[in-house]
């Protein structure tokens, strides 16, 4: 570049900059129509366009700066953003509309990636309103409700509903729902576990149109609460009347077979179930337990049991964080996958592992790793997550970058390792035939994140 071109672009920059700082629409809007990256460019001691129009309290273009994608959170050499500029100077109607949190709030986190992947088993469809948990007179007028939709578990399987074509392996599953009246004997029943899950979020349309009027006469959205039940399944199928309903066996496979919305449901109901199963008695003193919040605590009836002191989190349901990792070569272009014996044959996955006690999460990643592969790792980055609810796990994805190279499994754990060129992995997730191997279903994190890497500096 010359110098009299450095200067042309310096004149540009600062004619931007003026116009913004004047107010003037029409020359901002013209000059980013011929240089887009004007948009963010700064001046003396760091300020930009958008800083100098909140300055002056010029609305309109602090409006069109941002509507043309500008960053509203750049600072100045003084560590000012815009909004702090509009504030300090009284422009309320600016510094509000600086804060305003319409715009999903992506931009906050720098270098996030601004389409966050939503993980199967991670969308949020109901509010759980955990302040409601101890507020009995509250849960006992939902549970009556006649809008109040109930799931039904049976030794963690929850009721769906199958018809004719629903047979092949890709069909989708839905839970069945109850009303009160179809389940009131059912909760008489000592061995009846519920569980209050939430009420439906207002700001989407309620899959059960209808909500209920409270005392002073607000609409309430509906409450979902789930129960669960050893009884076995002929028995309660027979209850219900439900002829075509089952509960699926292998919950591995038939948990993924729901809608996101569902499957989101499913896995918060299923942890919690799975939680009072395997924790019937008190694990500090090992006395009965009552069930307390909603189904969210089982406390101690034991009076001088240390679990009734203090805060413990042996009264609440556990979650485990569970690490899982994409191991990326050195050399870029390839990946380490593994396969333990129970797996389908040709199917190879990200290496996953329980985080220890006092571990943090590059750590575990870090350890497992080694132990499982014989593969060193040096920086980790985190992705995403996903909850897992066989029965309670919080998988923690990753992708890290491995510093050795050399594999040698952990044969207790892991059948095989091995290094996937990128191309493989793309034919695999394409299901070009025939793949060298089949990655695991889209409904897991480890699909996702091995999705993640071909999508970060492809050019498919
Ligand atoms: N969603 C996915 O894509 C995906 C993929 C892989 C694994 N997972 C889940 O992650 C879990 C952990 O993976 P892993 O089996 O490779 O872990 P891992 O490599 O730590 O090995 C499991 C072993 O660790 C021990 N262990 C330590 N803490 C434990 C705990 N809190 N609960 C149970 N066992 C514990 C047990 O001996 C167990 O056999 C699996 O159970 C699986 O459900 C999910
Ligand atoms: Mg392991
Ligand atoms: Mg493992
Ligand atoms: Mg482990
Ligand atoms: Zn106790």
């Amino acid at each position: 570049m010359t110098s009299l071109q450095l200067s042309a672009k310096e004149e540009m920059v600062e004619r931007f900059l003026d116009a913004a700082a004047q107010g003037d629409l029409t020359q901002v809007s013209m000059l980013l129509s011929h240089a887009p990256s004007l948009i963010n460019q700064t001046g003396y001691s760091g300020w930009t366009a958008l800083m100098l129009a909140a300055r002056n309290g010029h609305y309109h273009v602090v409006k069109a700066l941002l509507s043309d994608g500008c960053d509203k959170f750049s600072v100045n050499s003084s560590s000012q953003t815009a909004f702090d500029i509009a504030k300090f100077w009284g422009h309320r109607h600016i510094s509000d509309f600086l804060g305003r949190t319409d715009d999903g709030c992506q931009r906050v986190l720098p270098g996030s990636d601004l389409n966050q992947c939503e993980n199967y088993f991670s969308r949020e469809t109901l509010d759980r309103l955990s302040e409601k948990r101890t507020d009995k007179v509250w849960l006992e007028a939902r549970q009556s409700d006649p809008d109040t939709v109930y799931l039904l578990f049976s030794n963690l399987s929850p009721m769906v509903s199958s018809s004719q074509e629903d047979d092949n392996a890709g069909a989708e599953t839905k839970l069945c729902r109850f009303r009160y009246e179809a389940v009131k004997d059912l909760l008489q029943e000592p061995a009846t576990v519920l569980i209050f899950l939430g009420v439906e979020k207002r700001n989407k349309p309620s899959s059960s149109s209808s909500s209920s009027q409270t005392e002073e006469g607000v609409q309430e959205p509906p409450a979902w609460f789930a129960i669960g039940t050893d009884e076995d399944a002929a028995g309660l199928l027979k209850r219900c009347r439900e002829k075509n309903c089952s509960f699926p066996k292998s919950p591995n496979r038939d948990l993924l077979k729901f809608n996101e919305e569902e499957a989101g449901v499913v896995a918060q109901a299923r942890s919690v179930l799975a939680w009072h199963s395997r924790y019937s008695f008190c694990p500090t003193c090992g006395s009965s337990t009552k069930l307390e919040e909603g189904g969210y605590k089982r406390g101690c009836l034991n009076s001088d049991c240390r679990s009734l002191k203090g805060v413990h989190n042996t009264c609440y349901p556990r979650v485990d964080p569970v690490v899982i990792m994409l191991v990326i070569h050195p050399d870029g272009n390839q990946c380490l996958l593994g396969r333990k014996k129970i797996f389908p044959a040709g199917m190879f996955s990200c290496l996953a592992g329980f985080v220890e006690p006092g571990e943090a999460i590059e750590e575990a990643v870090r350890r497992e790793v080694e132990e499982e592969s014989g593969v060193k790792v040096g920086p980790v980055q985190y992705v995403s997550c996903q909850p897992w609810p066989m029965p309670s796990n919080i998988m923690i994805g990753c992708l890290a970058v491995a510093i050795s190279t050399d594999i040698k499994v952990d044969e207790n754990e892991i059948e095989e390792a091995r290094w996937f060129p990128r191309q493989q992995v793309i034919d695999s997730l394409l299901r070009r035939a025939p793949p060298a191997f089949t990655v695991p279903p889209r409904q897991t994190i480890a699909h996702q994140l091995i999705r993640h890497w071909i999508g970060m500096n492809s050019n498919l």
